[in-house]
């Protein structure tokens, strides 16, 4: 896990180790559940925990915040963000069970404990409200937004580093899916913030 200390240099201790055990575990549940590619195996680290990360560098989630994970599938951007953050809850939904399965199971092997996880399609939820909504390689903007709306506390935030909205993590050329959005997101290019060539036309996209 050099790649997350090349950017994030002073973890406590207990972080650090949830973040060693990650790789090893996802392995293993890879090989009974296909939760991520498995030549994407190889590059673990850089493509699921730091591309993950990527939203702590530009959002300071206070304590005690709500965040849901929306089509979490194993995990991401969830797990990596509830070791980053350990006073912040992440709410983990996916229609697919057996996905949130492997995310729960490496949770509690990790003692994780501001994870809880629901099997449900997110436009159905309609008895919780979250701060932040986060999502990776889900859906388009347009759709994103829709689900994660209702969602929301209606709680404006003046400060830079919070947010009480959806951040998701897309990549490719988004002109067209913004467009169709009629949003106008605030976009953040990965690639300017880790060096790694794997984040060219990777973005952060914010919805407040
Ligand atoms: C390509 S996977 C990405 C999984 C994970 N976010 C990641 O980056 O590794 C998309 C996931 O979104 C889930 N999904 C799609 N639409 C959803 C919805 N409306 N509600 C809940 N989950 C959804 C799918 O079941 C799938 O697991």
């Amino acid at each position: 896990m050099t790649i997350i200390q090349k950017y994030f240099s002073d973890f406590p201790e207990r972080q650090t180790q949830q973040l060693d055990a990650l790789k090893e575990l996802y392995s293993n549940w890879n090989q009974k559940i296909n939760v991520i590619s498995r030549k994407d195996m190889d590059h673990f680290y850089e493509h699921h925990v730091l591309h993950s990360l990527a939203i702590a560098t530009q959002f300071n989630f206070p304590a005690g915040y709500s965040i849901m994970d929306l089509g979490s599938g194993g995990g991401f951007p969830g797990i990596p963000l509830a070791i980053f953050f350990p006073d912040v809850h992440f709410h983990l939904v996916d229609s697919v069970n057996k996905k949130l399965k492997v995310a729960y199971s490496i949770a509690e092997e990790i003692e994780l404990h501001n994870i809880t996880v629901q099997h449900t399609r997110a436009e159905d939820i309609q008895d919780k409200k979250f701060d932040v909504v986060v999502s990776r390689a889900v859906a388009p903007l347009k759709n994103l937004w829709y689900w994660s709306k209702p969602l929301l506390h209606k709680r404006p935030v003046h400060e830079p580093k919070k947010i009480n909205g959806l951040i998701c993590l897309k990549g490719g050329n988004l002109t067209k899916e913004i467009h169709e959005s009629g949003l106008h997101p605030k976009v953040w290019e990965i690639e300017n913030i880790f060096k790694e060539p794997f984040f060219k036309e990777k973005y952060i996209l914010a919805v407040s």
